[in-house]
């Protein structure tokens, strides 16, 4: 059988599949076992991948290109040669001490070639896409390196930035950016992770010595899972109820130092190690104590608020509520990068489980016949193929998201605010379920760590932790939504941003006769999600009202309106996939891409 022939067996499963046609008696062919060859080595194939690149990774295709051969070249990242190709992948195998040292090595190598030139110090969207392609590809090699950079440059250097002024700017981005220091960001304490407005951690002002103290005051008040606070990092940004002449100002956010330039621990800051994780285990994550550390007051990251040389507590926000939002702006950029880190995850292992399902035999059903191909079982294409195309839609989304992101204002914010949690909690945990299918769709195969699937599904179940709890980002999104709900009501006023704006239309009527072709179209299935997220939202209000009514108080009501609550998110989140993909869909011209109307019609 020639690569051809073999090329053209595999798209016509394929295409039998997405067309739900009744694949032929043929297709059971004797074939030998591990014949198949990887599309990459074959030139028939059916559709431009180039193009197909193009759309799936949408900017920076030459950046990528070029970080790839980066990685290629270097012995720290494990290149290893098979059959004429390069794989490379971290050594999981590794004490963790090992790893923690091999992430840092490799930032080394990274700074010097100058992949991070302009991650901090440059500015604009074109900017900014480079930064987000380079991390992803990053991320395809390695979560710990990934996620390392991440603390560095997103949240410790995302806070410098947004929520510093020009003082912070001049003195902390340039050496960010060089990692003449490295950052690290103590928001989680051991007692408070998702309730980040309940730490303990105080800060109080001295105007006898013009400087801000930092305090740790009890065992539940400790920093935990701080990343890069275990060996490496040398500053960090620290979360605390600032109190200024004996009244809670709420959170905000200083810059500390917790290590001298040659790795020595500063006096009255005590590290400890949070030890070995499930994954993850080349990020150096640590607990971090103050005991009554004196900072300069010009170390109070001031965008949001300021104290004065006298200890005045200044704020153009006098919304606590306002405030508090503000200081939490830094996540957002976290938030994107773990959607669209998810999507590339799912991606690489839906890649290597359909691989394996091309090559794999299991049983025959004929007396000495050939053994199937895992993937002519329709139970294997049911298991894989619709997780495919549901990434195939997700791509479309996390690239929207960037989009938006890197193209924000002002008035964007809460919208990208919202989008990002909604599309951060639902990707992750469609990357996670991705996982586990594909780490059974290989069968024992699945379980090797050079295989990668089940190494990722340690690696990347935190997702759905950090960043924002995905359980609690959802309850978010829906309080949000039931915001817009009640103001559009009260101001009888239509509703605008969001994506909700079919809310102002009639009821989309669901014809009592189905037919095949009704069913596909795809105005009707963006109708159904339409009415499934309106629905939601409508019952959901009314249920807190309900609760209230009965005297419960709004947090309350929310609190027992849990499980509306959930379902909206992830109604608000699915409609808002499938919308973006349908718009990408439509603009993609007729071509090698799009070559299957039918599907759509
Ligand atoms: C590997 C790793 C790296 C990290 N890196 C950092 C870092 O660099 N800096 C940093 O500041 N933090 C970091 N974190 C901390 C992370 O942000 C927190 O773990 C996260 O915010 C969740 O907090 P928690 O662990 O206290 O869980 P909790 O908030 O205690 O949540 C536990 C469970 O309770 C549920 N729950 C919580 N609240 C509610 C509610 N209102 N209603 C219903 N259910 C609820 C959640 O859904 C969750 O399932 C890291 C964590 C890990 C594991």
């Amino acid at each position: 059988m020639t690569d051809n022939d073999r090329v053209s067996r595999r798209t016509e499963v394929l295409t039998n599949h997405l067309l739900r046609r009744t694949p032929p008696p043929s297709l059971l062919r004797p074939l030998p076992c591990l014949s198949y060859s990887p599309p990459e080595l074959s030139n028939t194939i059916s559709f431009d991948t180039r193009e197909m690149r193009k759309l799936m990774d949408c900017h920076n295709l030459e950046d990528r290109d070029w970080l790839f051969s980066l990685i290629l070249q270097s012995p720290l990242f494990n290149p290893r040669h098979r059959a004429g190709r390069f794989f490379v992948c971290p050594d999981y195998n590794q004490p963790m001490e090992h790893q923690r040292q091999a992430t840092m090595k490799r930032i080394a190598y990274l700074l010097d070639k100058g992949v991070f030139r302009g991650w901090l110090t440059g500015n604009g969207p074109e900017q900014e896409l480079r930064k987000l392609a380079l991390h992803e590809v990053i991320g395809m090699y390695d979560h710990s390196l990934a996620v390392k950079l991440g603390v560095h440059f997103f949240l410790w250097g995302g806070a410098v930035k947004f929520l510093g002024t020009k003082r912070h700017h001049d003195k902390w981005l340039n050496s960010t950016e060089n990692y003449d220091i490295k950052g690290c960001f103590a928001m989680s304490e051991l007692g408070h992770g998702s309730n980040v407005r309940g730490i303990e951690t105080v800060t109080t002002y001295d105007s006898n010595t013009g400087e801000f103290v930092i305090n740790t005051p009890c065992e539940s008040g400790q920093k935990y899972w701080i990343g890069g606070a275990a060996n490496h990092a040398t500053h960090t940004i620290v979360f605390s109820q600032l109190y200024i002449n004996g009244s809670n100002q709420g959170v905000h956010a200083f810059i500390a130092q917790i290590r001298d330039s040659d790795g020595n621990i500063c006096p009255n800051i005590r590290i400890a190690d949070c030890g070995h994780k499930i994954g993850l285990n080349g990020v150096d994550n640590g607990r971090i104590w103050f005991d009554n550390v004196r900072i300069p007051r010009e170390n109070l990251l001031n965008s949001v608020a300021d104290v004065s040389p006298s200890g005045e507590y200044l704020s153009a926000i006098k919304n606590a509520d306002q405030r508090f939002a503000a200081f939490l702006a830094p996540l957002t950029s976290g938030r994107v990068t773990i959607a669209v880190s998810a999507v590339y995850i799912s991606k690489i292992s839906l890649a290597i489980a359909i691989r394996y399902a091309l090559t794999r035999r299991a049983f025959s059903i004929t007396p000495n016949g050939p053994e199937v191909l895992l993937l002519d079982y329709p139970s294997h294409q049911r298991r894989l193929l619709p997780l495919l195309a549901k990434v195939y839609a997700m791509s479309f989304a996390a690239n929207e998201l960037k989009m938006m992101y890197v193209n924000r204002t002002p008035k964007s914010n809460k919208a990208i605010h919202i989008v990002s949690s909604a599309y951060k909690a639902t990707l992750t945990w469609n990357n996670m379920r991705t996982l586990q299918e594909c780490r059974e769709a290989c069968g024992g195969q699945g379980v090797k760590s050079e295989n990668r699937v089940g190494n990722f599904m340690g690696e990347f179940d935190v997702h759905s932790t950090f960043e924002g709890d995905n359980n609690v980002l959802m309850q978010q999104i829906s309080k949000a939504l039931f915001a817009e709900y009640v103001a559009s009501q009260k101001k009888k006023k239509p509703f605008s941003g969001l994506g909700l704006e079919h809310m102002n239309k009639p009821l989309p009527v669901i014809p009592s006769q189905l037919t095949s072709s009704y069913i596909r179209n795809s105005e009707f299935q963006i109708d159904l999600f339409h009415l499934r997220e309106r629905d939601l939202l409508r019952r959901f209000a009314e249920e807190v009202s309900e609760y209230q009514s009965r005297g419960e108080s709004k947090e309350s009501a929310f609190i027992l309106s849990y499980q509306l609550a959930e379902e909206l998110g992830r109604a608000f989140s699915e409609r808002a996939i499938l919308k973006t993909f349908m718009e990408a869909e439509s603009t993609v011209p007729a071509g090698s891409l799009k070559v299957n109307q039918i599907i759509a019609c």
